[in-house]
């Protein structure tokens, strides 16, 4: 951007660095805490919704009014409120792929104009949300029949990275809104993952949906090809592909190639990046799960947060407060990673989504302005549900060497309140009680006296107490909600995505282009041919050509 500072020359970067390294010793939560009485208020925000408040409580972070000060006028330095209203107004921000980044626009509730080069987009945004409606009612109602006159029963997304991540994950946390066919996702090119899906259906009453924003990648193409072969086994008439085959798709001619009706493609525009996608017409499996009503209460939440982010000033901006937090971390604390931790069953895709959304988005080492950063950026991005995470990885977030700043999330509500609401009791305070250790963690006094009170001797105890100590001050943000519903899976998507937006503004690298997954894709192209041939190859690395010759040798 013009004007813009190196990051690590910024006089707020360094205002940060300095602060860091003078006072990260005087950092303790703990202490914080009893000097303040008012730090949660202080260090939290609640967001009035359709289906109850957003409590994002960020005061368990190693932060006091200076740091937090500080970050906020790191985020100002960045401008990051100018690149914000050039998105929201339709400048092609993606500069590398010359495209602007209007997801934003698929969920505009307001229905106010945006504008690209000039051309107000809602009014395509309108039509393909009403052809989503029309369609998936059919289907839903029973309408929709299939060759046999049988109607719709399981739909089958074929589609991968943000063709595929999305609608898994909604489709997941929505479970409970069930009201249309059972949605089955096949991402991977590797055969068993059509297969094992296939085994399970009727093509009678399957629908497939081809999602592909450009109708080339080759796992796609390769599993929708696959997947019209196995019906035309069944159905025996090409002119029943258009009952069955649905695409999703900014490329209508490969549509066309392909054999789908244009009446049946849904259409999306090159300004939605694919990981940004699920709000579009790649949507259309939550929408015939979900039903449209649903799915339109998906973009309403969204919605609401856009409108957030967008007028709330940065002190009292979600997305904004948690991006300038992961940034202390990641840039000051040296943290190679964070967690996304949903004490919620149904979320339980919810972290996978966003290793796409985060890691394909500020993956990345190169500058607006084409030099190489001397920070880091994007972190990795991972996590599990609780209370699974719990028995599995969170000794090492707990006692490990790494710092993992932690996003742990839940509903106050259940969908399932089964044996009278114990199960969600008892998650709920696990969820408090993580959050809880993590800041306070547990003295070696503590444990000494723990263990002197239940016996032990003293050659023991001093065996065994360091094992037993947490230094604490592990920061973590909870963020609550009523209840998993439509709106509010909305908003909590809305609000990583433009979290990640912010952090991508501030490390100044193009969050919405995806370079880095080229490179394996060419090669990739270049190997199946020499996979075929009689040859013993020689091309390549010895690595590369020992493997490939190898596996040869080894293949009926
Ligand atoms: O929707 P398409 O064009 O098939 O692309 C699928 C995915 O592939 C990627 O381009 C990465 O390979 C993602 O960004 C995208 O979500």
């Amino acid at each position: 951007m013009a004007g813009r500072v190196f990051l690590s020359k910024d006089p707020a970067w360094l205002k940060l660095k300095s602060f860091y390294e003078a006072n990260v010793k005087q950092l303790k939560m703990l202490n914080l805490f009893k000097e303040d009485p008012h730090r949660f208020e202080k260090f939290s925000i609640k967001l009035d919704g359709k289906d109850g408040p957003l409590l994002v409580d960020f005061s368990k972070n190693l932060i006091n009014d200076e740091v937090f000060q500080l970050l906020i006028n790191l985020l100002r330095s960045a401008q990051v409120e100018k690149m914000r209203d050039a998105m929201f107004a339709g400048e092609k921000i993606n500069f590398t792929e010359d495209r602007a980044v209007l997801h934003i626009a698929l969920r505009n509730r307001s229905n106010t104009p945006i504008l690209v080069e000039g051309k107000d987009v809602m009014p395509d945004v309108n039509a393909v949300l009403k052809h989503m409606r029309e369609f998936s009612d059919k289907v839903r109602s029973g309408s929709w029949l299939g060759y046999t006159g049988k109607a719709i029963t399981d739909c089958v997304n074929i589609g991968i990275g943000g063709s595929d991540l999305g609608p898994v994950m909604v489709t997941e946390a929505l479970k409970k809104y069930q009201c249309g066919p059972t949605a089955h996702f096949v991402s991977n090119v590797d055969g068993t993952h059509m297969a094992e899906t296939l085994k399970k259906l009727n093509p009678e009453t399957t629908l497939f949906i081809i999602a592909s924003k450009t109708f080339t990648t080759q796992e796609t193409i390769t599993n929708a090809e696959s997947a019209k072969a196995w019906f035309l086994q069944h159905a025996h008439d090409e002119a029943a592909v258009s009952k069955h085959f649905v695409a999703l798709s900014t490329n209508a001619p490969k549509v066309k190639q392909f054999g789908i009706d244009e009446a049946n493609m849904f259409e999306f525009w090159d300004w939605v990046g694919g990981r940004y996608s699920l709000w579009s017409a790649i949507g259309l499996s939550i929408a015939l799960m979900i039903g449209m009503d649903n799915f339109e209460q998906l973009l309403e939440g969204a919605h609401q947060m856009d409108r957030h982010f967008v007028e709330a000033p940065i002190e009292k901006n979600i997305p904004m407060i948690l991006a300038a937090l992961g940034i202390w971390y990641s840039n000051f604390y040296g943290a190679q990673s964070y967690t996304i931790l949903p004490y919620d069953q149904y979320l339980h895709r919810f972290p996978a989504y966003f290793q796409q959304g985060d890691m394909e988005s500020n993956g990345k080492y190169i500058t607006r302005s084409g030099q190489r950063v001397d920070y880091t950026t994007g972190p990795v991005a991972w996590g599990e549900p609780g209370t699974n995470g719990q028995h599995a990885f969170y000794q090492l977030i707990h006692q490990g060497t790494h710092i993992v700043p932690c996003d742990f999330l839940i509903p106050v509500e259940t969908h399932n309140p089964i044996q009278n609401g114990l199960h969600h009791q008892i998650l709920l305070s696990n969820f408090l009680a993580q959050t809880e250790a993590l800041m306070r963690g547990k003295t070696l006094e503590e444990v000494t006296a723990e263990l002197k009170a239940s016996g032990m001797s003293e050659s023991q105890i001093n065996l065994i107490a360091p094992h037993k100590v947490f230094e604490g001050n592990r920061p973590s943000n909870s963020i609550v909600f009523q209840k998993l519903t439509p709106f509010t899976l909305g908003q909590l998507i809305a609000m990583y995505e433009m979290k990640i937006f912010v952090q991508g503004i501030v490390w100044d690298i193009n969050s919405f282009d995806q370079w880095g997954v080229e490179l394996g894709k060419v090669l990739a192209k270049a190997i199946l041919p020499e996979l075929t041939t009689p040859d013993v190859i020689s091309t390549h690395d010895s690595s590369t050509n020992g493997l490939i010759n190898f596996i040869k040798a080894r293949k009926h």
